[in-house]
């Protein structure tokens, strides 16, 4: 029923992930805790949660971009290939992450393409200079190769002359993909890639970021917007104030037999398509997580055992998740 065993030959596999900052008085913001997954070559794992869960810190950690005051902890090894030995993200040196990694092995789709795009060059002229940075392509094919990779993001090849600010949001986001996919990476992260879209522009984007992974790259979606991720997932990671509470297979937790865990149920039933029933509560402070389960005092089935972290039991980190023969009996009843 559940596919979250980890797919044999992964692009990267992250084990036991947490991100701390240190903050002043000595107080800490716990914002990833113990993230564990494996992304395979043309899979699409979807990153949902709330926003401040940690989606972007997690994405930041795999990229080596967190500021001064974050300590990792755990391993993110992403494969080796042909011509590079296997690295572990979160222990290599910044001048490796910046020569071998950040463009070649890893691309980053932003959360925000205006603030990644730079406002005084034109789309073209960026792109050039990534393709002479990232790839050995000669001078003479830089033009051309600039083209190719704008077409194959599906930016208008006669609006590469144009300056950022002359571009629509979906154009700009465009835009920011041509240039994460020049340099081939087996990895792509896209961070919100779909914010400030309208639905449309959201299901074309889904579309060319899944064509790509379909190419054979692993692609990490981090996304608010469960519609996008049922759209293009084939895995789905939920989380919950720093921790991924559930992980499993897009089509289960979509369809049947749906989310397992109560936040997760929770996620899904606050949509307007759906019940359009929001969680009671807020989720709690990142600097100040209780002990324990942290959804446990918005959770409908909370006991005296959530006073203890629970460890994920086939993809599920609850201690109340029913087991499939509870699930089925209560079916009726939920319906
Ligand atoms: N440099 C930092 N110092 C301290 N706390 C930080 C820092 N950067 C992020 N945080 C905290 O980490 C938590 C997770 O933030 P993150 O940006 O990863 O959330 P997110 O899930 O990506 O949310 P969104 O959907 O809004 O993008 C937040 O509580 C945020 O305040
Ligand atoms: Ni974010």
């Amino acid at each position: 029923m559940t596919t979250a065993d980890p797919p044999s030959g992964a692009v990267l596999s992250v084990r036991g992930l947490s991100v701390r900052f240190r903050m002043r008085g000595g107080r800490h913001v716990a914002a990833v805790t113990d993230a564990s997954f494996d992304l395979a070559p043309g899979e699409c794992l979807a990153l949902v949660g709330e926003s401040g869960c940690g989606k972007s810190v997690l994405a930041s950690a795999l990229l080596g971009l967190l500021p001064g005051n974050a300590r990792t902890a755990g391993s993110a090894r992403l494969a080796g290939t042909a011509a590079q030995p296997a690295i572990d993200l979160l222990t290599a040196s910044e001048r490796e992450l910046a020569r071998c990694v950040r463009g070649r092995r890893a691309g980053l789709v932003p959360q925000s393409p205006a603030a990644h795009l730079t406002p005084v060059r034109t789309v073209r002229a960026q792109l050039e200079e990534t393709v002479r940075e990232l790839t050995d392509v000669s001078r003479h094919e830089l033009r051309s190769a600039a083209e190719g990779a704008a077409e194959r993001a599906a930016f208008p090849v006669d609006h590469l002359d144009r300056y950022p600010h002359q571009l629509s949001g979906g154009l700009a986001q465009r835009a920011a993909t041509a240039l994460a996919l020049v340099g081939e990476a087996p990895l792509l992260i896209a961070d919100e890639p779909t914010t400030g879209l309208d639905r449309d522009l959201v299901d074309r984007t889904v579309d060319e970021l899944r064509r790509h992974a379909a190419d054979g790259r692993a692609l990490l979606m981090i996304t608010h917007d469960l519609a996008a991720a049922e759209r293009i997932a084939d895995r789905v990671a939920v989380m919950y104030a720093g921790r991924i509470v559930e992980l499993g297979a897009a089509a289960d937790f979509f369809g049947a037999p749906g989310p397992r865990h109560p936040y997760a149920r929770g996620l899904l039933d606050a949509l307007p398509e759906r019940a359009f029933n929001p969680i009671p509560g807020q989720p709690p402070e990142l600097g100040a997580l209780p002990d324990g389960c942290a959804f446990a005092a918005r959770c409908p089935h909370a006991t005296a055992a959530c006073e203890a972290v629970p460890e994920p039991i086939d993809g599920v980190s609850c201690h109340h998740v029913p087991t499939d023969a509870q699930a089925r009996a209560q079916e009726p009843a939920d319906a």
